[in-house]
């Protein structure tokens, strides 16, 4: 029986497992077993070159005295499994709650690897660049937004490996929280992610690293002088820095609709639609809510200029025709808008894609744009993509409605959004209060919109361009009755058009 330097209790050190601390007393409390199996990780990971001294440039352009390559660790199988449990345990520790794990790219992929196959987590592997065919994913694995995701890494030195990532997971619309690490070089890599939000928690820090190596005899008392020198002097992460960025972020916030359709990710017809919004300043899409075909395309031939989208809703026009279909696609030629039928499909695959493609309208034939409710499952979707894919044509997904008491909980928002990503060559966007989905290619459109809040006596709710589209982080203000109503449609229309525009370069 002997006292532990570490914990101050007497323990028994017979057969169990117990290390000896620099102090040269025995223990097996868990301090001591973490320190120990610490040092042996360290001692192995010099033993197969992971830990270099030297010199070495980094990416940075800097001459370093340390180098770490872990990557030299998969040839090592044991080691691999030590240190996937070391990463497990550390986040066990913390206590973090996580639903899924996602290792940085390249070197932690296999540690992220055996502990979701280990411990049975799900896990979520990000490209480091999309395929440009097929899913264009740039996360692969099944995506729950809402849920949590806990990110493995194996060095961290300013952090921002782990923050790209970070920023892929978060624009699914999963939280990220906490990042296990497996050696932390100590040059403000923990700072950084600790004001975005996210605690890092490492295995091993440079500096005890450092203290092993050196108590060990590994390391002469120089190099480990030189180290230290090396890590104080090349911070990257001051308070002064993150003002600053601090003081960018506040100015600008939001990618603007020109950069949003230079996405690769970015569906065509959303791509469209950014750039006509962007090259004739307006993200004023006007209901056309009218009776008769002469007045639609009145409609479209004065407002046209000021307008990005025109929504129809083709069956209340009591005359419709092929004859004002087709001219109202010439109206879309000439002005450079684009045609939405606000159909709103709700049935099965089969049905949705005989109403899409046939009957008295023809929909497919001309509406760029149509949307759906999410509600019958991913057949509508299947459906209606079957049709308008080949054609070029793009769909909304109605994640919410403006209507009072409408029964689109957050439930039902966050599954229409993963149905819209399990969708990306079809769907590109909603029809929502508010921005839904964190995906800079998504657009949003908002109806129910009019320069004075309030609303109608059947259930309409009316928000105003502004709180649409800088407060609730829209794109588009979708406005009907507001300009129908008023005596001159074209001066209305202009002042939509200018408080959604002015609205939108706020927030950029
Ligand atoms: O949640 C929704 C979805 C669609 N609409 C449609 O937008 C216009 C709004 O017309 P206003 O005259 O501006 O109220 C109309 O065609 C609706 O069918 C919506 O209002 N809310």
């Amino acid at each position: 029986m002997q006292d532990c330097g570490v914990c101050k209790l007497r323990r028994h050190t017979g057969n169990e497992f117990y290390t000896q601390l620099p102090s040269r007393e025995f223990c097996t409390c868990a301090a001591v077993m973490a320190a120990a199996a610490v040092e042996s990780l360290v001692l192995k990971l010099q033993d197969v070159q992971a830990v270099k001294f030297g010199t070495f440039k980094l990416k940075s352009g800097l001459n370093s005295p340390i180098y770490f390559d872990l990557r030299v660790i998969v040839a090592y199988p044991d080691l691999m499994n030590q240190v996937s449990a070391l990463l497990h345990q550390r986040a066990v520790e913390t206590g973090v709650k996580f639903d899924c794990v996602c290792g940085v790219p390249y070197t932690a992929l296999p540690l992220a690897t055996i502990i979701c196959s280990t411990h049975h987590y799900p896990m979520l592997i990000r490209r480091k660049e999309a395929k440009d065919y097929g899913t264009k994913r740039l996360i692969e694995g099944t995506v729950h937004p809402g849920e949590v995701c806990l990110i493995v890494e194996d060095v961290v030195t300013s952090g921002s490996s782990v923050m790209e990532t970070a920023q892929e997971l978060q624009a699914q619309g999963l939280k990220v929280t906490d990042a296990v690490v497996l050696l932390d070089r100590e040059q403000g890599g923990k700072e950084r992610l600790s004001s975005e939000g996210i605690a890092l928690h490492p295995v091993v820090s440079v500096s005890q690293l450092l203290d092993v190596l050196l108590r060990s005899g590994r390391i002469d008392q120089q190099t480990f002088s030189s180290v230290e020198k090396f890590i104080q002097e090349n911070q990257t992460f001051t308070l002064a820095g993150m003002k600053e960025k601090e003081e960018k972020k506040n100015v600008s916030r939001e990618m603007s609709y020109s950069a949003r359709a230079a996405l690769s990710s970015t569906h065509p017809i959303a791509k469209r639609l950014f750039m006509l919004m962007e090259e004739k300043r307006t993200n004023l899409c006007v209901s056309a809510d009218v009776t008769h075909t002469h007045e639609l395309l009145e409609l479209a031939d004065t407002l046209g200029p000021l307008i990005c989208v025109i929504k129809t809703h083709v069956d209340i026009l009591q005359d419709f025709s092929s004859d004002a279909i087709d001219k109202l696609k010439e109206l879309s030629a000439k002005h450079n808008f684009l045609i939405f039928e606000d159909r709103k499909f709700a049935d099965i695959g089969n049905t949705v894609k005989h109403q899409y493609e046939g009957g008295v309208y023809c929909i497919s034939s001309w509406s760029h744009i149509i949307n759906a409710h999410s509600v019958p499952g991913p057949g509508v979707v299947a459906g209606l993509k079957a049709v308008g894919r080949s054609l070029g044509h793009g769909c909304l997904l109605i994640a919410q409605m403006s209507s009072q008491g409408a029964l689109t909980t957050e439930q039902y928002t966050q599954t229409t959004v993963k149905m819209a990503d399990d969708h990306p060559d079809f769907v590109f966007g909603f029809i929502s209060g508010s921005k839904v989905s964190a995906k800079p290619e998504h657009v949003h459109m908002t109806p129910g919109v009019r320069l004075q809040s309030g609303g109608d006596d059947l259930g309409q709710q009316y928000t105003t361009p502004d709180e649409v589209i800088r407060s609730k982080g829209s794109d588009v203000i979708i406005v009907g009755r507001g300009i129908l109503s008023a005596s001159d449609r074209k001066e209305e229309a202009e002042k939509y058009r200018k408080a959604g525009w002015e609205a939108y370069l706020s927030r950029l």
